[in-house]
């Protein structure tokens, strides 16, 4: 465990035994998280992403394994046995977390005021000045004041989700656990929401566990990520590293679609340009970041190796401060000035993919 670690799972497994069956949800998932991290966790369905970030706080047991939140162990196995912690202690640990969820979970019956003051009403140390102020500072800081005496049935998701995020705030947590608080909302609500977390990651400090299916909201606000297949975590790292250098068959597949990358390689390839492409012209695709850009690249090939590069798809995002782009071009020239001009393009640090076409 690192010295910034807010949470440290260790050996984490997770069984479900199910009449004939023995469902191994969470196989042998250690991670930590340092304070302040928007730490993603993405994974198909099934993966068992909820079940590992339920064991954060103690929603799920672990069925062995160590679960350290703020060096408190919530769950500790030593000697083969698994030991929780219970009563008000557990009540104590969770309220520095907070969670939101797909379907905002509600209190239909009560206003949007009503449900955010409920995780305080019993709260004996504040006033209820103190608790009205505090709700209308949330609502004011999740931008709903103007909706307070409203009912859930009254809002759109995206509000809905707001109120869900000011009710979590409420006990004042150091962390957020969202389980794919976006998934059933439309693309514009869900950059707005996403925004909104990340806001409150850099106003409040807050460290954010974001549990998702799609790479694309991971991408917008994580600084690390995770994937998860089949119980385990099969590839973690800063999100940099991860979309540069991806080790996974899924984790590439996860990365193409965040940067459409797949659809763009399909519709290239059924261009005409492609489908009648001639020896020695290639396919390629370039991968750079950081220092290396798109634009330099292409004229050297030009400039110093005669090569005509036509570009057919790109695609440059800011990943943590750093420009990550993919080009993919056909390159037509000399063969053997195509192929020095590759080896030294990937000297400089540019990843090289052949498409289509032979390096001869
Ligand atoms: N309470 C439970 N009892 C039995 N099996 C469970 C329980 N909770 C989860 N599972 C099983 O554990 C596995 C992992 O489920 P989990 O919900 O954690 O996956 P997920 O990656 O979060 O997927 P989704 O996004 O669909 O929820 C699945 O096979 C699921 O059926």
């Amino acid at each position: 465990m690192s010295e910034q670690s807010i949470i440290s799972l260790k050996n984490i497994e997770v069984k479900f035994q199910q009449k004939n069956q023995l469902i191994h949800a969470v196989k042998d998932v250690s991670l930590d998280i340092e304070r302040g991290d928007i730490y993603g966790i993405v994974g198909y369905s099934g993966a068992g992403k909820s079940t590992l970030v339920r064991v954060i706080n103690l929603l799920q047991k672990p069925t062995s394994g160590t679960v350290l939140v703020n060096n408190i162990p919530l769950a500790e196995t030593n000697n083969n046995k698994t030991t929780y912690l219970q009563g008000s202690k557990l009540r104590n640990a969770r309220k520095k977390i907070g969670m939101i969820f797909q379907h905002f979970n509600l209190m239909n019956e009560r206003t949007v005021a009503d449900n955010v003051l409920f995780p305080i009403a019993r709260n004996h140390t504040l006033t209820k000045e103190q608790k009205n102020t505090k709700v209308a500072d949330l609502l004011a800081l999740v931008g709903l004041s103007d909706r307070s005496n409203a009912y859930p049935s009254q809002l759109s998701g995206g509000q809905k989700q707001r109120v869900a995020i000011a009710r979590a705030l409420a006990s004042d947590p150091e962390i957020l656990i969202s389980d794919e608080a976006t998934s059933a909302l439309d693309p514009k609500t869900t950059n707005a929401i996403l925004a909104l977390l990340k806001s409150l990651n850099e106003k409040l400090g807050l460290t954010i566990v974001l549990i998702t299916h799609e790479m694309q909201a991971v991408k917008d606000i994580a600084n690390k990520v995770a994937v998860m297949e089949n119980g385990q975590i099969i590839e973690n790292g800063s999100l940099l590293e991860i979309f540069t250098n991806p080790q996974k068959q899924l984790t590439k597949d996860f990365i193409d679609t965040a940067t459409q990358l797949e659809d763009g390689l399909a519709k290239v390839q059924a261009q005409p340009i492609v489908t009648n492409l001639q020896a020695p012209d290639v396919l390629v695709q370039f991968s750079y970041a950081g220092e290396t850009t798109g634009e330099p690249l292409i004229s050297s090939l030009f400039k110093e190796y005669g090569i005509v590069a036509n570009i057919l798809f790109g695609n440059v995002e800011i990943l943590q401060s750093t420009p990550v782009g993919t080009l993919i071009v056909i390159l037509s020239g000399e063969s053997h000035a195509i192929q020095t001009a590759l080896h030294n393009v990937k000297e400089q640090g540019v990843k090289v993919t052949l498409l289509k076409g032979e390096l001869i």
